[in-house]
């Protein structure tokens, strides 16, 4: 069974809040990036460079990557392991960079996603903003912008839902 915690209008609310708090941290967008962590992180990075720019009337540069290859474990989860695109379509050196996930858990995707980023160039500072933070990072990582944090249990799953990918906005907690 899953218990819902987040909903369509929740979701809305708390991205546009993150695009205030982005804007907010970083007020040269010249300089900003969201680059989404795939899958579920292309489509919160989407949304909130669109809140931004409903907010700012500013662009902001965005791009997409595929960390499968840079996770410290890839080989034990599959060694046919299904590759989606990267595309960083700027320069990234001296940018402010922001990575975009769903979900923020052991911290594993985050390095990786720093790992790939940083393969590209030299960005001036890397945040990072997650939907849900669920705790028991096994690495020194934090987020700077989080929609929500839920405490969890280790083995629970918090399951993301997207209209772009799944057709409907949820946040789900599996309930032990
Ligand atoms: O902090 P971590 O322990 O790395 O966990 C967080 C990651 O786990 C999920 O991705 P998943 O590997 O399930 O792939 P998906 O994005 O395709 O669902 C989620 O989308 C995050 O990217
Ligand atoms: O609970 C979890 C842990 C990692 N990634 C998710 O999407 N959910």
């Amino acid at each position: 069974m899953e218990k819902k915690i987040l909903e369509a209008p929740d979701m809305s609310r708390i991205l546009t809040r993150m695009a205030y708090e982005i804007l907010e941290r970083y007020p040269d967008t010249d300089r900003l990036a969201l680059v989404g962590i795939h899958t579920r992180g292309v489509f919160l990075a989407e949304r909130l460079a669109r809140y931004i720019y409903e907010i700012a009337d500013l662009p902001v540069k965005q791009g997409t990557l595929d960390i499968t290859l840079y996770r410290d474990d890839w080989t034990r989860i599959s060694h046919h392991p299904v590759l989606r695109s990267t595309n960083i379509p700027f320069d990234v050196d001296g940018m402010d960079v922001v990575l975009v996930d769903d979900v923020l858990y052991t911290g594993r995707t985050t390095r990786a996603g720093m790992d790939a980023l940083i393969d590209f160039g030299r960005p001036r500072h890397v945040g990072l903003a997650v939907l849900v933070d669920r705790g028991h990072r096994e690495l020194p990582i934090h987020a700077d912008f989080v929609g929500r944090r839920v405490e969890t249990e280790k083995d629970q799953t918090v399951n993301v839902r997207v209209a772009e990918e799944d057709g409907e906005d949820l946040v789900l907690v599996e309930v032990l």
